[in-house]
C-alpha cells in the first residue's frame, strides 16, 4: 500500500536515487535546505530539519519518515555533525513522535564502524577470501566523529523506539556510487550500494513491519565485509546488484 512518506534531504544523492525509482510508489513529501532543481513528485519544503517549526509542520499526515538530512563528509568538522547530524536527527525523532508517525527510517553509515577496519584486517577485509563479517549486532565503533555522530543517531532511534514505541530503522549505508561500483577502491567496492538497490532497500523499510533494526545497506557484492542477512530477514530486502559482476 503506498505510504505518506517525508523524505529529508531529498535533493542530495540517497534522495535522488530513491526518488528515481519510487517517485510514484508513494505519496512524497520532501524537504531539503536547498531547493531542488529537477521535477520531483509531492510538495517541496525548503527547511532546515533543525528549525523545529519547520520539521512538525512538514511531519503532518505523515506514515513514514526516511531521514537523510545532514552532513555526510567522513571529515566533517564537530560543530558541523553536532548541528546537522546529531540536534537535527533528535528533532526529527521528536517531531515524529508527537505527529504519531509510525516509522522513522536513518540513514546511518559504514563509518559507525569504521574503526573494526584495524591496520592487522585490511586490507584482506576487502577481498573475497577473507570471512570476517559484521552483522549489525556489534558495537559501534566509529573512525572519526562523522561517524560518532552516525552512532549517536542510532542511539536517538534506540531511544525514541524504546520510549515512544516508534519503528526505528537504521541503515548503515556502504558506498552510494551510480552506475558502477567505485573505481580503483577496494572498501568502496566491498561496501557498494548500487542506485536500484538503494531505492529497493528504503521501499522495503516503508513497507516491512519492525520494532528497532540496524542493516547494512550495500548490494550484493561477493568481496562483503557487512552482512545483509538481517536486511533481507527483517525487511526483505532482495538486492540485484554485485560489484564483482562489474569491471
Ligand atoms: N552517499 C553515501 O554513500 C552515504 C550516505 N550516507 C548518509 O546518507 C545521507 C544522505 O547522504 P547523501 O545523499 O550522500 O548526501 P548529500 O550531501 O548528497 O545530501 C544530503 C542532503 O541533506 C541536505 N541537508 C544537510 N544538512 C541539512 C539540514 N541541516 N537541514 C536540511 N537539509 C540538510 C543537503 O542540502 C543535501 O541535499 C546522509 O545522512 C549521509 O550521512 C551514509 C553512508 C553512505
Ligand atoms: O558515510 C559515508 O560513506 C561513504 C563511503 O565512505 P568512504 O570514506 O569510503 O568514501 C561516503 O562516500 C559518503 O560520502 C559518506 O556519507
Amino acid at each position: 500500500m503506498a505510504q505518506s512518506v517525508l523524505l529529508t534531504g531529498a535533493a542530495g544523492r540517497v534522495g535522488t536515487a530513491i526518488l528515481a525509482d519510487l517517485a510514484d510508489e508513494h505519496e512524497w513529501r520532501l524537504m531539503d535546505r536547498d531547493p531542488m532543481t529537477d521535477d520531483h513528485p509531492g510538495e517541496f519544503v525548503v527547511a532546515d530539519i533543525t528549525d523545529e517549526e519547520a520539521v512538525r509542520e512538514a511531519m503532518d499526515g505523515v506514515d513514514v519518515v526516511i531521514h537523510l538530512a545532514g552532513d555526510p563528509r567522513p571529515d566533517a568538522p564537530w560543530d558541523s555533525v553536532l548541528t546537522n547530524n546529531i540536534d537535527g536527527t533528535q528533532t526529527i525523532f521528536e517531531a515524529a513522535v508527537d505527529a504519531d508517525v509510525e516509522k522513522v527510517v536513518f540513514a546511518s553509515s559504514n563509518h559507525a564502524v569504521g574503526a573494526y577496519e584495524t591496520e592487522e584486517r585490511t586490507p584482506d577485509l576487502y577481498r573475497t577470501h577473507d570471512d570476517y563479517l559484521l552483522d549489525g549486532t556489534e558495537l559501534p565503533r566509529p573512525g572519526n566523529l562523522y561517524g560518532v555522530s552516525k552512532a549517536a543517531g542510532e542511539s536517538i532511534g534506540r531511544y525514541y523506539h524504546d520510549e515512544f514505541g516508534l519503528s526505528v530503522a537504521c541503515v548503515r549505508i556502504g558506498n552510494l556510487t551510480e552506475g558502477h561500483p567505485p573505481i580503483d577502491y577496494e572498501r568502496g567496492q566491498a561496501m557498494w550500494l548500487s542506485y536500484r538497490d538503494c531505492a529497493h532497500l528504503f521501499d522495503r523499510c516503508i513497507r516491512a513491519d519492525y520494532e528497532f533494526e540496524i542493516v547494512y545497506g550495500i548490494s550484493d557484492n561477493d568481496r562483503k565485509y557487512y552482512s545483509i542477512e538481517r536486511a533481507k530477514e527483517a525487511l526483505g530486502y532482495e538486492p540485484q546488484d554485485n560489484s564483482a559482476r562489474h569491471d
